[in-house]
């Protein structure tokens, strides 16, 4: 047998949904369900093995070909670009980006430049000089809420999904689906040729049980 496919999941939200998907193909994901701190794990009816990594790194290791394939969101994929094969929507991990600011403030209003913070500060550089806007970007590794609370920006740039998190800290979004987001199968180059029949074999299973 061939040495198993190397795939690289996202660590966290994006975890159980594709264990569920691995699962629903058939697979036995049991070392992957009480891997404990293990991070890399068998799952030998599959010919997988399976990375667990951050969402950043899940491309890095992609982009250099040390794993296959990997399981990352479209947002990561945007905000930190790369060169791989994007070839799956997995449907999960549905979300979106918006703009919010402390309700009842008016961001478009006036001359200052506005000072956004955000994770993701090469998406909200694109979306802002798409609009002809300048703005200062600060980049905030997580809770990006408190940034506008704390009055270090007029407002900023994340990931919304119920909407529970701005409302719960008294934000409000001003502009909504700057761009949807869900995960995505991504697959390194070299990898696509070296083993094209077993990606596309696994591509195929994949696509029959989203
Ligand atoms: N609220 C959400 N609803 C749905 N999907 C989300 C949500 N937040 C993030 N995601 C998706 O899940 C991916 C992983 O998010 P997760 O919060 O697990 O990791 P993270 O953003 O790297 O944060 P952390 O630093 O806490 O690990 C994101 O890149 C995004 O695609
Ligand atoms: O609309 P909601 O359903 O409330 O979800 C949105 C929240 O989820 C994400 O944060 P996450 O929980 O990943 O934590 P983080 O802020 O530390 O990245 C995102 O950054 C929002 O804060």
């Amino acid at each position: 047998m061939n040495k198993p496919l190397r795939i690289a999941l996202t660590k966290g939200r994006l975890e159980k949904d594709t264990v569920g998907l691995l699962e629903k193909i058939g697979y036995d994901c049991t070392a992957i369900r009480e891997k404990g701190r293990k991070l890399i794990l068998p799952v030998p009816d599959g010919n997988l093995e399976v990375v667990l990594a951050k969402a950043n790194d899940v491309i890095t290791y992609v982009e250099h070909g040390v794993c296959d394939m990997g399981v990352v969101g479209k947002d990561t994929i945007q905000e930190m670009q790369g060169k791989f094969y994007e070839l799956v929507d997995l449907g999960f991990g549905r979300c979106r980006f918006a703009l919010a600011t402390k309700k009842g403030q008016s961001f478009y209003g006036g001359y200052n430049v506005k000072t956004l913070a955000t994770k993701y500060p090469n998406i909200t550089r694109k979306h802002f000089e798409s609009k002809g806007m300048d703005v200062d970007i600060i980049k905030i590794e997580g809770s990006v809420e408190l940034a506008p609370l704390l009055e270090l920006a007029d407002g900023i740039v994340d990931i919304v999904e119920t909407g529970t998190t701005l409302k719960e800290n008294g934000l409000e979004i001003i502009e909504d689906n700057i761009c949807p987001i869900s995960a995505r199968l991504i697959v390194n180059t070299v990898s696509m040729k070296m083993r094209q029949s077993e990606i596309e074999n696994f591509v195929t299973l994949v696509e029959k049980n989203l």
